[in-house]
């Protein structure tokens, strides 16, 4: 490695070690593992000036450039709710749409959904929660009345050939009912399953977990839905993020949600802080040996871009070690 440190400047000497590095053995991990990137969404719907639309195409397009085979691209949400997600036409009609990716749009009811498809969306996610609390202030309704909502896009969704996914918040704490029970996130996300969602992607909202309770709360959500339709969305506010994904992985979960530069947040849970970084997850399942199909390289340029566009520094170790931003 001393000698790869001479040769190579600075921005490449970690992609080289991750190379050097990229045969150790995978053990009992998943082989491949699908990365759905949601900073498009995740990361941009709670930034306070509104990014301009064409830079909002311009990241999904690069991130779909770097190999990535799922990019949620924005929300068909109340723009009173979410002003940042107002232009969702024309985001959704603006990208390139590369063969083979995917991108999914959040729809919380049948207006949302009516929108999404109008606007050539033919993925969709719905989202609920585990907690009663967090439901009300994110998508003003009780749970029950959430599942009403969603088996109504599910209905009309079958019909028109789009596919659903499905999102558990607050599986790892909730910003105002604190402890959730992992028996409350397996009951909803069985629920969420049964009702035809192809995968659900059960959300630590405010990174409060910890590899132990990411153990506790799958094992239980493991006794009612298949680790094949299931994903993990963890936040990094304690710095738990890749940990927690880790975890997931060991307990043969496949399906990870990250966000490019670590960007992220729930406008309707405060203190929540972003994701785990999309460049850091690439770095650790390339490490580990596992296919992500996608290039570290190209997804740092996309990450940089961002950050230039929002004048913010990155929140990935990976991009923090590899380039000066
Ligand atoms: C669900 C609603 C709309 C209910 O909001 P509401 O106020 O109860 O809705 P309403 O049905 O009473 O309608 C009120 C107004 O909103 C309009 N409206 C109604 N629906 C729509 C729609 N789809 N698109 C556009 N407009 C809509 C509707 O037409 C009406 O307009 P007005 O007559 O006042 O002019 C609202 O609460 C909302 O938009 N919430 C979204 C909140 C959100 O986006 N949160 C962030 C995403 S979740 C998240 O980040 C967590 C996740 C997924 O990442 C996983 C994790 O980390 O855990």
């Amino acid at each position: 490695m001393a000698t790869v440190k001479k040769v190579l400047p600075r921005r490449l000497v970690g992609l080289a070690t991750l190379r050097a590095v990229s045969t150790s053995s995978v053990g009992t991990f998943p082989k491949q593992v699908k990365i759905v990137e949601v900073g498009p969404r995740d990361g941009l719907q709670n930034e306070k000036n509104i990014v301009p639309t064409p830079v909002k195409i311009k990241l999904i397009d690069m991130l779909s450039e770097a190999g990535l085979p799922v990019v949620e691209a924005t929300s068909f949400v109340s723009p009173k709710w979410v002003p940042q997600m107002a232009d969702h036409a024309e985001v959704l009609k603006g990208i390139q749409k590369f063969p083979g990716v995917n991108y999914p749009v959040l729809t919380p009811n049948f207006k949302g959904f009516q929108a999404a498809v109008a606007a050539g969306a033919k993925e969709v996610a719905i989202f609920g929660a585990a907690s009663e609390l967090f439901t009300k202030k994110n998508i003003n309704c009780s749970i029950d009345e959430s599942l009403q909502r969603f088996d109504e896009i599910l209905k009309a969704a079958r019909a028109a050939g789009i596919s659903v996914r499905g999102y558990v918040s607050c599986v790892l704490g909730c910003p105002y009912e604190g402890k959730i029970s992992p028996a409350k996130v397996a009951e909803v996300t069985k629920k969420l399953y049964s009702m035809g969602c192809y995968e659900i992607s059960l959300g630590d909202t405010i990174g409060v977990g910890t590899p132990g309770a990411m153990k506790d709360m799958l094992s239980a959500v493991l006794q009612e839905v298949p680790v094949t339709a299931l994903a993990v969305h963890c936040h990094d506010t304690y710095g738990q993020a890749l940990a927690n994904t880790l975890t997931a992985l060991q307990m043969g979960v496949s399906v990870m949600d990250s966000s490019v530069a670590g960007l992220g947040g729930c406008p309707y849970a405060q203190g929540a802080s972003g994701n785990l970084a999309t460049e850091d997850l690439v770095y650790m399942l390339a490490g580990l040996g596992i296919h992500t199909g996608v290039n570290l390289q190209k997804l740092l340029e996309a990450g940089a871009f961002i950050c230039q566009a929002l004048n913010r520094r990155t929140n990935s170790k990976v991009a923090q070690a590899t380039c000066k931003l």
